[in-house]
């Protein structure tokens, strides 16, 4: 790992943004990247979601922690849109923590 710890840069928590995008589904606003994302399907989230975990492990690996973090935000932001397309809640992922 390299680089300092990286300072939070906004307060907002995986539970608040799991939240955020299932008003966003339920309200579907036409400047919404997730509607679009959500109407595009599972396949196209799910390929999301592999390119942003290939694009957390290079980061990892050649670009530092606060690249990481980047990183890993856009990969926690996919898998919620894929759990939002799959009628997935965050208790049913906590289950299996
Ligand atoms: N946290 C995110 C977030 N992380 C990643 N992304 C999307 O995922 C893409 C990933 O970035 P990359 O740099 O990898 O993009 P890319 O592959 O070059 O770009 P694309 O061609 O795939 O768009 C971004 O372009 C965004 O479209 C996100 N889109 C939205 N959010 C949050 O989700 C909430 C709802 O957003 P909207 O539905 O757009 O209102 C808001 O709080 C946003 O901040």
């Amino acid at each position: 790992m390299s680089g300092a710890p990286v300072a939070l840069a906004s307060v907002k928590t995986f539970d608040q943004l799991y939240s955020e995008l299932t008003t966003k589904a339920q309200d579907r606003p036409g400047d919404s990247g997730t509607v679009r994302e959500l109407d595009a399907g599972v396949h196209f989230i799910g390929k999301k979601v592999v390119e942003e975990a290939a694009e957390v492990w290079m980061a990892a690996e050649y670009e530092g922690t606060e690249r990481t973090a980047e990183e890993i935000s856009q990969l926690l932001y996919h898998l919620q849109v894929l759990m939002v397309a799959q009628g997935i809640s965050l208790e049913d992922v906590y289950a299996h923590l």
